[in-house]
């Protein structure tokens, strides 16, 4: 009663402000509107003009002179029970009829809590909130309904057609009961609308138990919302028996919904029926939502929700988004009418998604998850609460973003959250990249629910492709690709295959070259590729595809192994492609066969008659000796390889290059690597699409398709696509189409995703621990080979067992830019000692995102290697004991457990530490402290000297004179 405003006062009295200020002002107060008011001056401005209303009421009208008359029949009746601490039925009807006529007329007040709107409550909760739970029916009992600082409404709307309604709400026999509401809103509703006999209706019936329902800081919401237009319906909402019972909603939202709509008999609804057992439900900081949306045209439902002896419902810390839809099946459904939506501000792509609530933090939200329930607003909520309902917000989060991104998705200022998170004790800056639990938790502060996003790559789900069978395919032929260090003879060998094996007749005559063609051996067909070695593994991976089965390297047997040859070897190992050598010019009088032999088992090619499985063949361009038997060794090693692919079905295969020709438009060569290309087709290849116009063979010649490992040159498409694109084949041109555009959409995406994974040292750690990278690769170019081999064996050093460096490559010269593409198809990086990137190779680098390290000093490219890889290192932690203590009392708290009262004798004891308890020298407990408590507070940490109060998870045999030893877990540095 006390501390209200007169303007709220006079509003209640339907009178003016001013009345009642000139009543109560005088020579020492004078009262405005805003005044607060005292019990007595209330009473005494309500006894001026109570009357004076009543003789108003009496004059504007019966209506309101008998509305008066319920209500102070209704005061009469309440005042009764007071005195005698019990009411008659009739009086309790009486009350409700009151109420009932009440209600129609009533506003409803916005159901939102405000923190910093609870000292208004009172005012709210003499004018509209009725609490028909008063201690009724309380026998030998203890009850307490606290209703602290928050809003609390509980209202019964029974409207009864009929006879013996019995509504004890929150009865309570020999038991205790505690209700609390501290600072938050709730609601309880029962809307019984019986048409007919017999509602008993027991909500929070609880019998010699205990029960404690909390609802800390929060929001509540129950609604027993039972329509029963039938016999005999009970409905026991909590009733609990001989037991235990503990909800506890703690700052988060709880909102149970019984929708029970009824048409028939006997309907037995026992919601968290618990007999003789022990329930625990708990929604701690987080949002829970439980439906029972009961829908029943026929008889005999009896639906148990959560009945148990014994049982301990938790939704630790999150969100359980559950319903349950029962619904009758013995009347048609449509005799019942959906009145009830599901909470707008609560879509169901959120439901079941506990894994991520569960980390919510005790109470974390309480202050900030303010909810509202605008269904039932008639009344304006002042402003700033509407304000405030619409801030709940549902965000999707990729695994990691800024502070910036985040505050910009939860639309705040990004030094709001910085200011947070420092109030936490947490630094940040808003350019730093939080994970997505971080991120959930932050938004959380923020009134936002959080979904993990789902990551697709599109391109890889339009390329992808179901498996096909093995008896659809085909043997195809090998595509080979020839490599090797410059002059050592590419193009005379590729030359000289030509010659032998693609004849003028056939081609007539090759008057163009493109970048592949096939030979025929005795009916066998091979296909080359005339491309740069790196070019053909490297810029050909792009999309995953892999276009080459075989490389041929190429060694001149009078000059060995080179630079490029290396080079050449760690392109096709990277790219795992078995390799061929060629070991050529045999006619020089000064080859040495075995020399070449020698030197490349440095690099694991060992030559079979060396006792290893590569395959060395000495050839001769210029004089033919040995081709044959090359060519020989490609079909066999294509046999061996089983080389296969299904020539009926759509095409699918690989851009070789293209390029824009001023005659025919873009022409792009490309190998079919599956099923038959034919002209008229409908393709796509990247962000380029068309219907293929022609296409010429590598002979020159127009054909009408092509079959898997055969080179074309198309014409038709709308662009020139990128070398290493896939090509295929589609239903139709927009089909094509679409998929170019998805292209075209998603490719600017990959790029920057693409960009964000490569690796560098900088990065390293972080890319470590999202993808369990455990192998660094690098690239070494030095100014001579002996510093090349000094940082190879000093880098290579630093392995270890958790993490392997390894030199994919390493050669002397300036790094060109086929160190950089390989560095960029392999995630590499490369080391440069003594020497430069070559222009072209710095503009692939930045374009390709690859971390390109020069250095000067040996030493200085050591160190930062072995730092990025201390960050490799998963850390090792160790146990530090922190603190030891001794319990001197123990305490028993029902609900709790037993407490130690104990007193820290040294060091300190945190509350994340974890504990060992011994007696008599021996371990009786080892695990977390549940409860660190400093007096009555909950602290984080108690010192050296301080007395604490400690509860253990799980464990409470403990004893007066037990010792407890806390640790925690540090990461050691290596
Ligand atoms: N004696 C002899 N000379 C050869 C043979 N193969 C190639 N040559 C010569 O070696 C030189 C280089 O040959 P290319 O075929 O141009 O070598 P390449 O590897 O293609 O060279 P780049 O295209 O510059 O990388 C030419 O002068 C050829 O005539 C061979 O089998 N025997």
């Amino acid at each position: 009663m006390a501390n209200m405003r007169v303007h709220e006062l006079a509003k209640e009295l339907n009178i003016s402000s001013k009345a009642i200020t000139d009543m109560l002002s005088n020579a020492d107060k004078k009262y405005t509107a805003m005044s607060g008011l005292g019990e007595s001056e209330i009473n005494s401005v309500k006894s001026k003009f109570t009357k004076a209303a009543g003789n108003t009421a009496n004059k504007s009208g019966p209506k309101k002179a008998e509305e008066k008359q319920v209500k102070s029949e209704e005061n009469k009746n309440i005042k009764a029970q007071d005195k005698t601490g019990n009411k008659s039925e009739q009086n309790t009807q009486d009350t409700k009829a009151a109420n009932t006529s009440k209600d129609v007329d009533k506003k409803h007040i916005s159901q939102v809590y405000f923190p910093q709107n609870s000292q208004k409550t009172d005012s709210r909760d003499r004018n509209n909130n009725r609490d028909n739970n008063q201690n009724r029916n309380n026998r030998d009992g203890y009850r307490n309904d606290r209703n602290n600082g928050g809003y609390r409404n509980d209202r019964n709307n029974d409207r009864n057609g009929s006879y013996q309604n019995r509504d004890n709400n929150g009865q309570n026999r020999d038991g205790y009961r505690n209700d609390r509401n501290n600072g938050g809103y709730r609601n309880d509703r029962n809307n019984d609308r019986n048409g007919s006999y017999q509602n008993r209706d027991n909500n929070s019936q609880n019998r010699d138990g205990y029960r404690n329902d909390r609802n800390n800081g929060g929001y509540r919401n129950d609604r027993n919302n039972d329509r029963n237009s039938g016999y005999q319906n009970r409905d026991n909402n909590g009733q609990n028996r001989d037991g235990y019972r503990n909800d506890r909603n703690n700052g988060g939202y709880r909102n149970d919904r019984n929708n029970d709509r009824n048409g028939g008999y006997q309907n037995r609804d026992n919601n968290g029926q618990n007999r003789d057992g022990y329930r625990n439900d708990r929604n701690n900081g987080g949002y829970r939502n439980d439906r029972n949306n009961d829908r029943n045209g026929g008889y005999q439902n009896r639906d148990n929700n959560g009945q148990n002896g014994g049982r301990s419902g938790r939704d630790g810390q999150g969100f359980s988004g559950q319903r349950r839809n029962d619904r009758g099946s013995s009347a048609p459904k449509d005799d019942f009418i959906f009145e009830t939506k599901p909470d707008s501000r609560r879509p169901d792509s959120r439901k079941n998604d506990s894994r991520k609530n569960d980390r919510k933090k005790d109470n974390e939200a309480k202050e900030n998850l303010k909810f509202a329930n605008s269904k039932l607003e008639k009344k304006p909520a002042p402003k700033q609460e509407k304000k405030e309902e619409e801030t709940i917000k549902q965000l999707i989060l990729p695994d990691s973003l800024t502070i910036k991104e985040l505050a910009d998705k939860m639309k705040v200022q990004p030094s709001a959250i910085v200011k947070k998170l420092f109030l936490q004790g947490k630094v940040v800056t808003i350019n730093q990249e939080v994970d997505y639990d971080t991120a959930e938790e932050i938004a959380l502060e923020f009134n936002c629910i959080c979904d993990h996003e789902v990551k697709v790559d599109v391109i890889a789900e339009l390329l992808k492709e179901d498996e096909e069978s093995e008896d659809d395919m085909v043997a195809r032929p090998p595509v080979v690709c020839v490599m090797g260090h410059v002059d050592h003879g590419k193009t005379s060998l590729l030359d000289a295959i030509r010659e032998t094996h693609v004849t003028a007749k056939e081609s007539g005559g090759i008057t163009q070259k493109i970048g592949a063609y096939m030979v025929d051996v005795d009916g066998q067909k091979i296909t080359f590729l005339d491309t740069p070695g790196h070019e053909a593994f490297t810029a050909m991976r792009m999309r995953g595809a892999q276009a080459t089965d075989i490389a041929i390297l190429v060694v001149a047997a009078d000059d060995g192994v080179m630079p490029q040859t290396i080079e050449a070897i760690n392109h096709a190992k990277a790219a795992g492609v078995e390799i061929i050598v060629a070991v050529n010019k045999i006619d020089k009088p000064n080859a040495n066969i075995e020399k070449v032999k020698q030197e490349l088992t440095e690099y694991e090619l060992i030559a079979e008659d060396w006792g290893g499985s590569t395959t060395f063949v000495p050839v001769s361009a210029h004089t033919k000796e040995g081709i044959d038997e090359l060519l020989e060794m490609i079909l066999l090693t294509a046999e061996v390889n089983e080389l296969k692919a299904n020539p009926n079905r759509k095409a699918r295969g690989i851009v070789i290059e293209a390029e824009l020709d001023k005659g025919r438009g873009p022409v792009a060569t490309i190998l079919v690597q599956k099923g038959t290309l034919r002209v008229g087709d409908a393709v796509a290849a990247g962000s380029c699409y068309g219907k293929i116009r022609a296409m010429i063979d590598d002979t020159g010649r127009r054909v009408k398709e092509a079959t898997p490992s055969m080179p074309v040159e198309i014409l038709g498409l709308n662009d020139v696509p990128n070398a290493g694109e896939i090509i295929m084949a589609t239903e139709s041109e927009k089909e094509a189409r679409n998929i170019a555009d998805t292209f075209i959409a998603e490719g600017k995406k990959k790029l920057l995703d693409d960009t964000k994974h490569k690796v560098s040292l900088d990065a390293l750690f972080e890319q470590i621990q999202a993808g369990n990278m455990k192998e660094l690769d690098l690239i070494i170019k030095a100014d001579v080979q002996g510093s090349v081999e000094a940082v190879k064996q000093s880098l290579v050093k630093l392995s270890n067992e958790e993490v392997i460096v390894k030199v994919i490559h390493g050669g002397v010269g300036n790094i060109n830019e086929s160190d950089v593409v390989l560095a960029s198809a392999s995630n590499a990086i490369i080391i440069g000692f003594n020497v430069k990137p070559d222009n072209q190779a710095r503009i692939v680098a930045e374009r390709e995102k690859v971390d390109l390290r020069l250095y000067s000093v040996i030493y200085n490219a050591i160190e930062d290697v072995e730092a990025a890889l201390k960050g490799m290192l998963e850390p090792i932690y160790e146990e530090k004991i922190i603190g030891h203590a001794e319990i001197r009392q123990i305490f028993k708290a029902s609900g709790v457990g037993n407490i130690a009262g104990a007193i820290v004798t040294e060091g300190r004891i945190t509350k994340d530490s974890i504990v060992r308890i011994t007696r008599d020298k021996e371990q009786i407990y080892e695990g977390p402290i549940a409860t660190l408590k400093h007096f009555k507070d909950d602290v984080k940490e108690v010192k050296g000297g301080s007395e604490c109060g400690m509860v253990f998870e799980n464990f409470g045999q403990i004893q007066e004179g037990d010792l407890v030893e806390a640790h925690i877990m540090v990461e050691v540095p290596r």
